[in-house]
């Protein structure tokens, strides 16, 4: 198991700077995942991480050890990736022996007719076969190891590719975009199997996914990535809850956050859409963006904004109502619990947003702190003394 430490990394190709100084500690035996949209350089974080790619600057320890210099294969490292990378014509068993082969047998003992007749070998290969059947058991693969992988669908597939790199132990896992191939359904179910897998090792994985919902529902933290930038790094639920920037409250979260222009009065009062909401920030007057996330749009007669109602999703057990806004120019979404009481499709309606619900971010997008319009009066005056 291992601590994974970067500080500083920044990489450039050519004269892209695709990674901008890059801080984070993954802690032994903790659950990381890398996200953000595509391009960001989660990617090439990994591959950083693995070796496979040198920084242009910054350094990485592993287990309190710099690694710079150090070759991939004496990282101890295991990495899965979206492609699987499996050996087509070799069984399912042979795919998941080769670590250990490649280890503990020599390159004459590895020689299909030679290597036979050699003395160690037997003892060596009735070892890795324990091991093989071990790991094929954990990964429910027991009754696949004859098979090759093109006879296997591709959730099996991902499995054989995780058996693989659990028989070499590593200290940490590294896992690119592995689920990306699979269809929606089995990507849930893999998801759960791989958090189970994290929990019953306890060994390091670092996770790189442009899936939000992936990294959301597997990771103790995610470290939400933005054009070559780490721009939060927290658990899932404090960033969701608390995104300290408004890139961050669009890219987590699904479906994305509502995102009002709104501004601030010289008197600390925020207005959105004309309307004065509970809130308020000390400073100048000034414009600002207001994120509400769906399940905080509060429908009724007695919401202070007007809507029409342009398009319903019932799911059953939930529905997304879409509502036409004057000022908006998308619809705004609200999430009903209770679909019995959804409004009809073209009816017009009233919508709220409790004070706690509100997000406010400047201009620049970065995060500002609200609170009860009584409390920053109080901080005023008492700043006025
Ligand atoms: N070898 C390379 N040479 C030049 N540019 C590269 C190279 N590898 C990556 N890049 C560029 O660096 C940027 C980051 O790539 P990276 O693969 O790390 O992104 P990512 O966040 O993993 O994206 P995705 O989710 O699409 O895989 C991209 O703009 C990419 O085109």
């Amino acid at each position: 198991m291992a601590r994974i430490e970067l500080s500083a990394i920044r990489k450039s190709f050519d004269a892209t700077d695709v990674l901008k100084g890059v801080d984070l500690t993954i802690e032994d035996g903790e659950f990381v995942s890398l996200v953000g949209p595509s391009g960001c350089g989660k990617s090439t974080l990994l591959r950083i991480i693995a070796g496979l790619e040198p920084q242009t600057s910054g350094a990485v320890t592993i287990g309190g050890q710099p690694v710079d210099g150090v070759r991939p294969s004496q990282r101890n490292l295991a990495m899965v990736f979206q492609s699987y990378a499996l050996y087509p014509h070799l069984s399912v068993y042979d795919n998941i022996a080769v670590p250990l082969r490649m280890k503990r047998l020599s390159t004459l003992e590895r020689l299909p007719a030679l290597g036979r007749l050699l003395p160690n070998r037997h003892r060596i290969e009735r070892e890795i076969r324990g091991e093989v059947e071990r790991v094929a058991a954990q990964l429910e693969l027991s009754a696949y190891l004859k098979r090759k992988p093109g006879q296997l669908s591709g959730g099996q597939r991902q499995r054989v590719a995780v058996g693989r790199a659990i028989v070499r132990q590593p200290v940490a896992f590294l896992f690119d975009e592995p689920l990306s191939n699979l269809d929606a359904k089995l990507r849930v179910h893999m998801r759960a199997e791989i958090a189970q897998l994290h929990r019953r090792l306890g060994t390091t994985f670092v996770y790189v996914t442009h899936d939000q919902a992936e990294a959301m529902t597997m990771s103790g933290r995610i470290a939400v990535m933005i054009g070559g930038e780490l721009v939060q790094v927290g658990r899932p639920a404090e960033v969701y809850d608390n995104p300290r920037d408004i890139r961050v409250a669009e890219f987590v979260g699904s479906p994305k956050i509502n995102v009002f222009p709104g501004h601030i009065r010289t008197d600390g009062a925020v207005e959105m859409l004309g309307h004065s909401l509970g809130v308020a920030v000390p400073g100048m007057a000034r414009p600002c963006r207001i994120g509400i996330r769906p399940e905080r749009i509060e429908l009724g007669a007695t919401g202070a904004f007007a809507g029409a109602v342009v398009h319903v999703e019932n799911m059953g057990a939930e529905a997304f109502v879409h509502l036409g806004v004057d000022g908006m120019p998308t619809p705004v979404l609200a999430r009903i619990g209770d679909v019995r009481a959804l409004p009809p499709l073209g009816s017009s309606t009233r919508f709220g947003v409790p004070p706690d619900a509100i997000r406010l971010f400047d201009a620049a997008g970065k995060r500002i702190e609200t609170k009860p319009p009584a409390a920053t009066h109080r901080a005023r005056e008492v700043a006025s003394v």
